[in-house]
Formats: C-alpha cells, sequence, structure tokens
C-alpha cells in the first residue's frame, strides 16, 4: 500500500474551491515534491493529509489509516513529522522546551545529530528567533522522532542559501534512510534536486504529475544559435519550437522536436556557434504555471504527444 493515497480529494471552502478532486499517491520511499502558484491548493492538501482540514469529498489515506477516522489515524500520526508553513510556537518559551515538549509526545531519537546541522538557539525565547532560526527549529522537530513520513510545507521559506543547499543534502540522505518525504515549494532548483517525482496544482486542479527527468524532457532543449543570416524567418515553419527570441548575432528558442529535423535546417544557415542546454526549470515549470488560455492549450497538446 502506498504511504500517502489520496482518490478525487476535495475541499470546497464555500466561497472557494481549494482542492478539486485531487488524486495521486507517494510510494514508501519517495521524495514527492508540491509545486503551485500561489492560492493553487497545496496547504489545503498538506492540512487534509494531517487530519486537521475536513475534506469535503474524496478519500485520503496516509501510512495506512483514514485521514477522517480520528481513532485509526491517531497512531499514524505519532509516525508522521510535520512542518507546517506557519510554525506558530509560543514566543515566551525556549527551542528545547519546544523540543522537550515534542519529544515527551513523540519521542526524541535524532535531536543531536539534527541540531548539529540545522542550528536554532535552542536556548534562546522564540521571540528573540530569527525567521531562519524558527524554521530550522521547525525541521528539527519535524524529523526529531524519525518518524516514516514527513510532510513539510515550504520547508525552506527564510533559510539563507547555504542552510538552504545543506537542508537539500539533509533530505538526499533522508531517502537513503527510506524515509518518505512529501513537500511543497516554490524553490525549483530544490525541488529539481531533490525530488523523485512531482506533483503541479493549479487552481485546485492538479494539472501535472511527473518523474522528474520525464518533466525536464518534456521542457525540451533550449538552443542558441550565432549565425550571420536569417535564421529566425525559418524557425516558426518547425515543429517543436517555441518561445523564439532574437540577439545581436542570433537567435535563442526552446526546442522540443526532432534533433535531425534541426540540424538539416540549421545546416542550410551560416552558423558561428551553437549551444544546446537544458532551460531552466522556470521555464518548463511555466507551461504550468502560466494562466492565459494559450500556455493552457500548450499544454494539453504536449501532454497528448
Ligand atoms: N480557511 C479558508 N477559507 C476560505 N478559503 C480558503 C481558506 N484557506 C485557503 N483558502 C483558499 O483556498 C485556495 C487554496 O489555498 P491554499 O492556501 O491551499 O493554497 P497554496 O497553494 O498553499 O498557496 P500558497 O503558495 O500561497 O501558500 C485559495 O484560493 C485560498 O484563498
Amino acid at each position: 500500500m502506498a504511504t500517502i493515497e489520496v482518490t478525487d480529494l476535495t475541499k470546497d471552502y464555500g466561497s472557494v474551491l481549494g482542492v478539486d478532486s485531487v488524486s495521486f499517491s507517494v510510494e514508501q520511499g519517495e521524495i514527492f515534491g508540491f509545486l503551485g502558484p500561489n492560492g493553487a491548493g497545496k496547504t489545503t492538501t498538506i492540512r487534509t493529509l494531517l487530519g486537521l482540514l475536513a475534506p469535503t469529498d474524496g478519500t485520503a489515506t496516509v501510512l495506512g489509516a483514514d485521514v477522517r477516522d480520528d481513532g485509526e489515524f491517531i497512531d499514524a500520526k505519532r509516525r508522521i513529522g510535520y512542518l507546517p508553513a506557519q510554525l506558530g510556537f509560543n514566543e515566551e518559551v525556549t527551542g528545547e522546551q519546544v523540543l522537550d515538549y515534542h519529544a515527551s509526545v513523540k519521542g526524541d531519537r535524532r535531536r543531536e545529530e539534527l541540531l548539529e546541522i540545522f542550528t536554532p538557539p535552542v536556548e534562546r525565547p522564540i521571540r528573540e528567533y530569527s525567521t531562519g532560526n524558527e524554521r530550522m527549529l521547525g525541521i528539527v522537530q519535524a524529523f526529531m522522532h524519525d518518524p516514516e513520513l514527513v510532510i513539510m510545507d515550504e520547508p525552506t521559506a527564510g533559510l539563507d542559501p547555504l542552510k538552504q543547499e545543506e537542508f537539500n543534502e539533509f533530505i538526499r540522505g533522508e531517502r537513503e534512510r527510506g524515509t518518505t518525504i512529501f513537500f511543497s515549494s516554490h524553490v525549483l532548483s530544490e525541488v529539481r534536486r531533490v525530488c523523485d517525482r512531482v506533483g503541479i496544482l493549479r487552481d485546485g486542479e492538479l494539472v501535472g504529475l511527473e518523474d522528474i527527468e520525464t518533466l525536464l524532457d518534456q521542457g525540451g532543449k533550449r538552443v542558441q544559435v550565432e549565425t550571420t543570416d536569417d535564421l529566425e524567418s525559418s524557425l516558426p515553419a518547425l515543429d517543436g519550437v517555441v518561445d523564439v527570441n532574437s540577439f545581436a548575432d542570433g537567435v535563442q528558442f526552446i526546442y522540443t522536436g526532432e534533433y535531425n529535423t534541426l540540424l538539416r535546417e540549421l545546416a542550410s544557415h551560416d552558423i558561428r556557434e551553437i549551444e544546446i542546454s537544458e532551460p531552466p526549470l522556470e521555464d518548463v515549470f511555466m507551461h504550468y504555471y502560466g494562466d492565459d488560455e494559450s500556455t493552457r492549450a500548450n499544454q494539453e497538446v504536449e501532454s497528448n504527444v
């Protein structure tokens, strides 16, 4: 059985559908990234998975327990670590007291090890913490009882680049240990570096569910060509050319078509320099994030190829 199994999950807030018939599963040991623009429904899904929000429709099971069944879910909860987006610690207590309390409820197997990597000033009261310090304390709390599954809502928000990188490395280590990790993020580079698979939400609907390599393959290649003649006007005739931008000595575009077709076309031009590279992940995701009808149509065409 999958670690997380979500089927037709719907949350109707009355004024708005927070999530609309979302289905996906996360396997044991997977690192699953949950992406989407602001208001897409990531936090709603996460809070539902933790039994903090009752779904209007559909089902969700986590570690085999139905999230709607309090009795069944209470045991599963002990085996889950959670890092919310809004940490909401009591400002008056110290970090150590926060961790001591958590230890008394859920356990304390990894506190010291985690505090070597993430370094909140545990002896000081939370009111003196920076945003990054609070986030680090939250990360320690989420992992310290050595849970089987850790669910995190934007775990690196507020961390400096060095700590973000340490977090990425730590998560890769967790994969080796077999921990299942589900997290939402806006940081595409981190998603790329640590996730096995991603789900992409938009307006409450799941618009993409891919392993990260497939997603990048679908994103095509960025081709940059320096030429002395007019390559740009012949590009529209080639299938798979998008996002054409000209620069002083040439042209740059994203190419999702056959290499042979492109090379035949290039061979009829005077080429000075050519560079074929992976597009920035941002460009790949923009197909999903964009909100105009043409990007939506492109995305549908691509997913049918
Ligand atoms: N308690 C609530 N009452 C009414 N509407 C809500 C509530 N919580 C969220 N929403 C709405 O549900 C939709 C999904 O919100 P949600 O917070 O799940 O998005 P998100 O993807 O986590 O966004 P962000 O990236 O900004 O954190 C939004 O339109 C939001 O305004």
